[in-house]
């Protein structure tokens, strides 16, 4: 197993509170390095999780995905990159002032901003029932776009970008793709999924991956699992 693959995912601790997080910590033992606190953990917790999973040594992506007027965004951008995270998510559909507003506030943190495109829930029909008329692809480009425009060098998006994005703007942009399902495993609400071999060899810069891991009755085999198949991608 090599330590690059290790840390090419991230597993979304898509906790209720901190005791379970901890739990789940201690049997995933040094089968990760990458935490994401996603909205339930945050909202339960707050930013104490962060600074605990900080001074375990965890690299931390928080992911609240601001998506609000300029100031805003940037003034909650700010605070993240305070508590000292290693990345953290906004909307691009948040427009180009909110982006480059967020952008702006990173300052000298090395926090890595990652712009939200189109959600991996979403799948055509969805997308339709919000006003787009366009193929998922084609909105996933336009956000790209309007993120790279406005200064934006992280991106999520689902595995089945990535060829596009990729060609199109090479290495510029760190890539995050959560959809990520092990062959034969349960999508549950992802519509726009890849297996972490499938992704890795598509160009995904990390792969974020949860239920696979925390609902696994093993989870750190499962951890170790996806670890060796990134490893062989
Ligand atoms: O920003 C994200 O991380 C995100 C964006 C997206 O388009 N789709 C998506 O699933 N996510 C997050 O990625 C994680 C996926 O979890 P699982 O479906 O359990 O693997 C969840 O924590 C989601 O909040």
């Amino acid at each position: 197993m090599s330590a690059s693959a290790k840390e090419k995912f991230i597993v979304a601790l898509d906790a209720p509170d901190a005791s379970s997080t901890y739990q789940l910590l201690d049997r995933l033992g040094d089968s990760v390095s990458w935490i994401k606190v996603g909205l339930q953990l945050f909202t339960a917790e707050g930013p104490s999780i962060v600074r605990e999973l900080k001074a375990r040594g965890y690299r931390v992506f928080l992911d609240l995905k601001f998506h609000d007027i300029p100031n805003t965004a940037k003034e909650a951008v700010a605070s993240a990159a305070k508590l000292g995270v290693d990345m953290t998510t906004i909307h691009l559909g948040g427009g180009a002032k909110m982006i480059a507003a967020a952008q702006s506030a990173v300052g000298d943190s090395g926090m890595l901003i990652l712009g939200v495109t189109v959600l991996t829930s979403f799948d055509q029909a969805q997308l339709e029932g919000v006003g787009v008329h366009d193929p998922v692809e084609s909105q996933v480009s336009r956000l790209v776009r309007l993120g790279y425009d406005n200064g934006a060098r992280g991106i999520v998006c689902s595995p089945l970008e990535l060829p596009v994005l990729r060609a199109t703007y090479g290495d510029e942009l760190t890539i995050v793709t959560p959809g990520v399902r092990p062959a034969g495993g349960d999508k549950g609400d992802q519509q726009r999924v890849m297996t972490p071999a499938e992704a890795i060899r598509a160009g995904a810069s990390y792969l974020v991956i949860g239920r696979p891991i925390t609902g696994a009755a093993d989870p750190r085999a499962a951890a170790l699992a996806i670890t060796e198949e990134i490893a062989s991608a």
